[in-house]
């Protein structure tokens, strides 16, 4: 299965298990690996053909911008929801990290895979 992947993603959500942590966004780091439903664009060379990791990005943003959440678990579960269902991917990895939250740890993060890798 071909993948797409978009590392390090850096953006800005309110989320957190305390009351502390939900007024104000955090810094969380991304990274989305996307399995391709088929090969297709490396023959057409056609941007139809594939995912289009311009629009995943967008969309991203969007729902980080709109939809909060208490722990990564949920946004990581929210972010591969809308990969499979919304952009047609047969398997997501998404991982999500708050950087500098715990301070004798360098990154923290939650990782899950969803859907069936070919
Ligand atoms: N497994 C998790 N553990 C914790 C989370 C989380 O999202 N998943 N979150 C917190 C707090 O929000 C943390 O960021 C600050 O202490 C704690 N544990």
């Amino acid at each position: 299965m071909d993948i797409i992947f978009l590392h390090g993603i850096r953006a800005r959500t309110v989320i957190g298990w305390y009351d502390w942590e939900r007024t104000a966004p955090q810094a969380v780091e991304i990274d989305l690996d996307v399995g391709l439903p088929s090969a297709r664009a490396c023959v057409t060379d056609e941007l139809r053909d594939t995912i289009d990791y311009d629009q995943l990005v967008q969309h991203l943003r969007r729902v980080l911008a709109e939809q909060h959440f208490l722990l990564l678990e949920a946004l990581a579960e929210h972010i591969a929801h809308v990969i499979l269902h919304d952009f047609g991917a047969p398997w997501v990895k998404v991982t999500v990290v708050k950087p500098g939250i715990l301070t004798e740890v360098a990154r923290v993060g939650v990782s899950i895979e969803r859907g069936h890798r070919a």
